[in-house]
């Protein structure tokens, strides 16, 4: 039976008078894509936000690789390989995407980026040979010394995933990975997600496309109104009547 990677324990996150997060309990088991799904507004970026650190809950707990890392601050939860990509693109436009790559590899290694150090950085050689490795995975070895300011949405998205993925996450949070894209890049980031798969990392993705959705989703966790109304398979969860009403059947499908 596999591990369960991520815990979110009983949750409960309030603004103000607004309940962000009611009582959200998931569990994300080791080696699978787990999408977190919802009509604006649930509570999904809130979720994110909960597990790697930056909105702290109201009561209940994050559990990861079974520890608590509630109240750690985003940089530890991270260093614990917890990453995140996407939603805001967080590249250097002026850097080489070479460097971009080399970037987070560098913070990982010492536990703090130091932008005045890319120079002593770009010497490197193991980490410059292994952000190869990752632009090559991602598709963009030969553009490595062009400057990211110059790459179409869609590279930029491939260009974080390289950044993602070379700090050998543990668990991978997808923000909305193809929000924005053309159709032809929202298929070749399905691809490109889908070789990630297959070596067995542990994802969590919020997306709004339900054909990316689908196509990934080993489980599928439905939130609406900051409370999770349906939890299970692709098939499950389409066929569940109470998701149909809240989003499958709404205006974003
Ligand atoms: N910092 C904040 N202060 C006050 N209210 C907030 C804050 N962050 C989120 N909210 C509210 O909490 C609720 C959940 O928001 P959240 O962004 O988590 O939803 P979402 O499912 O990610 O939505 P979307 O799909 O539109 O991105 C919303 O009503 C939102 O207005």
């Amino acid at each position: 039976m596999s591990n369960v990677v991520l815990h979110v324990a009983d949750v409960h996150k309030s603004f103000g008078g607004l309940k962000a997060l009611s009582d959200v309990d998931l569990q994300v088991m080791e080696g699978t894509t787990h999408a977190i799904i919802g009509p604006n507004g649930a509570g999904k970026s809130t979720l994110l936000n909960v597990c790697i650190g930056r909105i702290p809950p109201d009561t209940g707990a994050v559990v990861f690789d079974g520890e608590v890392i509630t109240g750690k601050q985003p940089h530890e939860i991270n260093q614990m390989g917890v990453v995140r990509v996407f939603q805001t693109p967080e590249i250097f436009p002026d850097l080489t995407l070479l460097q971009n790559v080399m970037v987070p590899a560098f913070a990982k290694r010492d536990g703090a980026f130091r932008l005045n150090a890319i120079q002593t950085v770009s010497n490197q050689h193991d980490i410059r040979d292994e952000a190869e490795h990752w632009l090559e995975d991602v598709g963009l070895k030969d553009q490595k010394d062009m400057t990211a300011a110059s790459l179409s949405r869609g590279d930029k998205r491939r260009l974080e995933l390289a950044m993602g993925l070379i700090q050998r996450p543990r668990l991978l949070l997808l923000d909305e990975p193809t929000a924005g894209m053309s159709r032809h890049d929202t298929n070749s980031t399905i691809d490109l997600l889908r070789k990630i798969k297959a070596r067995g990392m542990t994802k969590i993705i919020i997306e709004h496309d339900m054909h990316v959705v689908f196509s990934l989703a080993d489980r599928i966790s439905v939130l609406a109104q900051g409370q999770i109304i349906a939890d299970g398979t692709p098939d499950e969860v389409k066929g569940n009547p109470k998701v149909q009403e809240a989003y499958l059947g709404g205006p974003r499908q």
